[in-house]
């Protein structure tokens, strides 16, 4: 009998101590006289933000005009200060980029301070993030990328033969799932020299699974909703989930794209023949495999390790008297095992997904605004001669293309989600002190559908003309976001334009796109990370 009462008492207690120290913490926003939706004490805002499928980005839209261009949420207890002023946009991501130079930690990571494992280029940050990304950078040069333009081109023809095939059938056809296969056996052989055909075959186990990744993000509450409520066990919940994936590879699809890539990373240790000039050798060059990390960001090497990481090319390079490295030294060039691994899979994820998604919505939008697919069809005619042999300067030299690319990632800013950064020190932006730990959400879809920027065409229409330069250079430099802003911004933003552009200008030359029975009227839109049409993109495809 004592006993239960002792229980229930001290579990009352606990209840108690958490619902005051939430309701504390949710207070933030009011004090700091910030308006914004009424927290509940337990799951903050969470409830209106994702209680309905794919209405995150509705929602802080809605939210916007009801509060203005700068709001608190909250996530749980977590404060949310989201915006869509510019210059406060500005402010955060350049200007004092130092302070904000953490994303908003995911629903479910490690500890980016002081886990040795799962760190990779988007989830870590200070010193540690500036190390990635200074060795991931030279991958995406001018140079690198005309490397990989011939087999972005023959991924092309094959794409040109399959809607050859589609139009001969008179069919409509689902383009958004075409270019997903596309874009997947680019990443996959220019990335991590991947032999890959899923053009042709649809089953591909490894493209499956990568796939049911971004599935995966949509339906498992649990990753969605527990870390949220109670930040605090995040990080345990990763190191129980990553122990449950590494021996079911098949229950977390994610670990088994590790698995993957950590099969190439073996087969090219053991047979240094199949090396190539690619992403993933650029980070196994910097592979340092005897490095301890004591979870303290120290990092000690054996000898020859230690000379290897100090005497690569380095663009910040480290003094020789601080021969005994740390990870807070600023970026020294090397690479622990497990960040290769991660790292990789956030590419091969990030790499064909973004892209494709764009394509299959610039293609939704040239079918429905047949006038525009004209218009373009008119320019790839004049200026490109022979598609087949299109070079990569030639890209540059098509304006209506560049202004569709622009106008549809306006229209649809499918990488909002992570657009946001966490306030490392206390701040002061605009006259409001933000305290450390108060994350910045920007709300693009309210950046991009401005219509005091956009106007006076209403911002809901496609209208690539909008981009025309003598319009276009008066914005403000933070008015088209769509690959962030700042020294965080998309790293795979060249690869990406490259990529939406050659596909476009190409089977534009080749195809009309026509809307037909099954095309919707007005696209629902999904939320697997980034933003996807959910039903795909279904047209007809008409030869020329
Ligand atoms: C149309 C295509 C793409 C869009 C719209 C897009 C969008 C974005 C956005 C909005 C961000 C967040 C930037 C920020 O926080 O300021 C981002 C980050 C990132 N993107 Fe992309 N992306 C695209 C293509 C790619 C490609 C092709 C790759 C890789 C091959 C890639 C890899 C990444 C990575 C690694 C980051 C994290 C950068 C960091 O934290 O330092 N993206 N992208």
């Amino acid at each position: 009998m004592f006993v239960t009462i002792f229980l229930t008492s001290f579990g009352l207690g606990l209840l108690l101590t958490l619902y005051l120290k939430r309701k504390q913490r949710q207070q933030l926003f009011k004090d700091l006289g910030i308006p914004g939706p009424e927290p509940h004490w337990w799951h903050g805002n969470l409830h209106q933000l994702y209680s309905k499928p794919n209405n995150h980005h509705k929602q802080l839209q809605k939210w916007t005009a009801e509060y203005g261009k700068i709001y608190g949420y909250f996530e749980g207890p977590t404060p949310v200060l989201c915006v869509s002023d510019l210059d406060f946009i500005q402010e955060v991501f350049i200007k004092k980029f130092g302070t904000f130079n953490g994303r908003k930690l995911f629903q479910l990571q490690p500890d980016p301070e002081k886990s040795k494992v799962g760190i990779h280029i988007v989830n870590s940050r200070g010193d540690r993030w500036k190390r990635l990304r200074t060795i991931i950078n030279p991958s995406f040069t001018s140079a690198k990328l005309k490397q990989i333009f011939p087999l972005i081109n023959s991924k092309v023809d094959t794409l040109i033969n399959l809607m050859s095939e589609a139009s001969n059938d008179d069919k409509a056809v689902n383009v958004h799932k075409m270019f997903q296969r596309l874009t997947f056996d680019v990443m996959a052989e220019a990335a991590f020299g991947l032999e890959s055909n899923v053009q042709h075959n649809t089953d591909d186990p490894f493209f499956l699974t990568c796939r049911r990744v971004f599935d995966q993000v949509e339906k498992n509450l649990l990753v969605r909703y527990i870390p949220y409520y109670i930040p605090e066990i995040r990080f345990h919940l990763w190191k129980c989930i990553q122990l449950i994936g590494h021996f079911g590879k098949n229950i977390f699809p994610a670990y088994a794209v590790i698995g993957k890539i950590a099969e190439v990373m073996n087969m090219r240790s053991k047979d240094p023949t199949l090396c190539r000039p690619d992403l993933l050798q650029m980070m196994l060059d910097a592979e340092v495999k005897s490095a301890t990390y004591d979870g303290n960001l120290e990092i000690s090497f054996d000898k020859d390790e230690e000379q290897k990481v100090t005497e690569k090319p380095v663009l910040h390079t480290i003094p020789r008297t601080q021969r005994r490295l740390t990870a807070n030294v600023r970026h020294p060039y090397f690479l622990l095992s497990d960040e290769i691994k991660t790292q990789s899979m956030v590419f091969m994820l990030a790499g064909f997904e973004t892209t494709s998604t764009a394509l299959g919505l610039a293609v939704y939008q040239l079918a429905t605004n047949p006038e525009k697919q004209k218009k373009l069809h008119m320019e790839i005619d004049e200026l490109l001669t022979n598609e087949e042999d299109i070079s990569y300067s030639e890209l540059s030299s098509l304006p209506y293309l560049d202004m569709v690319f622009r106008e549809t990632l306006r229209m649809y800013p499918i990488g909002m989600t992570v657009v946001n950064r966490e306030c490392m020190q206390s701040s002061t932006i605009q006259g409001i002190e933000i305290p450390a730990g108060v994350n910045i959400q920007v709300d693009m879809t309210s950046v991009h559908h401005d219509a005091e920027t956009w106007g006076p065409t209403d911002p809901l229409k496609f209208e690539p003309e909008r981009f025309s330069p003598e319009i276009h250079d008066s914005r403000h430099p933070m008015a088209w976001i769509p690959f962030g802003a700042g020294p965080r911004n998309c790293v795979g933003l060249r690869l990406g334009m490259m990529e939406f552009k050659v596909v476009l200008a190409r089977i534009m030359k080749k195809f009309e796109f026509v809307r037909c029975a099954e095309t919707e009227d007005s696209l629902t839109l999904a939320e697997k990370g980034a933003i996807t049409p959910k039903h795909g993109v279904i047209v007809k495809v008409v030869s020329r």
